[in-house]
């Protein structure tokens, strides 16, 4: 990978185990983010992140229609691993759209929830990017999410030029509840992403990005 002017083998690294990803790309010293909804599991890939590099940008765009738990479970986990939490939220507020649009949310795979998505999360993350600038993105994405994501490798380079790492990429959601329980991590057992629909569609973030 050295048109990025790192001395990298993606093909190596991506046999590699999470840890040992973490570890080569944060010793690159290149500025990095990670994203996170605070959807189950989450605390897995935080924990193992900051714990190589504690004060990385933790993005989250709360588009205001999380949870009641997944508004406690994101305040437990930042004060627990004391994160650099960057929250994005969408230029209107969900009383201004619901005031102007009802409370209804648009029906999915319309132009007006297309719309929606954009503001709730899309825009916010342009922002992000904008914002923060990052060389490396983690996620953690998982291949068991998606058809899209079970063809994707663990590190590869975007369309934007970013690194884009996504370090538990086959990890079973086993292997995930072992980590939190061994780490002694707090999990979110109620989300809800108003852009999705049904969990396995893709909002279109990793679509774009
Ligand atoms: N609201 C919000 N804030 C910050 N980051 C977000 C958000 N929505 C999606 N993501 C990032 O995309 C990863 C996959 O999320 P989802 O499958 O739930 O949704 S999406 O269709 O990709 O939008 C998701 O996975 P995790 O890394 O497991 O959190 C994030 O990295």
């Amino acid at each position: 990978m050295t048109e990025h002017g790192l001395n990298l083998d993606l093909n190596a690294l991506n046999q590699q185990e999470s840890d040992v990803i973490i570890k080569t790309l944060l010793a690159t010293d290149k500025k990095a983010i990670i994203t996170t909804n605070f959807r189950p599991f989450e605390a897995v890939l935080i924990h193992q992140v900051v714990q190589v590099r504690p004060d990385i940008p933790v993005v989250w765009m709360d588009s205001g229609y999380a949870t009641k738990e997944t508004y406690e479970f994101a305040d437990k986990l930042t004060k627990q691993l004391n994160l650099n939490l960057k929250i994005y939220h969408p230029k209107i507020s969900r009383a201004h759209f619901e005031a102007i649009n009802g409370s209804e949310l648009p029906i999915i795979d319309t132009p007006e929830h297309d719309v929606f998505t954009n503001l709730v999360k899309l825009e916010p993350f342009e922002r992000a990017l904008a914002t923060e600038k990052p060389e490396i993105w983690f996620t953690a994405l998982r291949k068991q999410d998606s058809a899209l994501r079970a063809e994707m490798d663990k590190v590869s380079i975007n369309s934007d030029g970013l690194i884009k790492a996504a370090p538990l990429l086959d990890w079973n959601n086993k292997q995930m509840w072992q980590y939190e329980l061994d780490h002694d991590l707090p999990d979110n057992d109620n989300y809800y992403d108003p852009t999705k629909g049904d969990a396995h569609r893709e909002c279109g973030l990793h679509l774009k990005h």
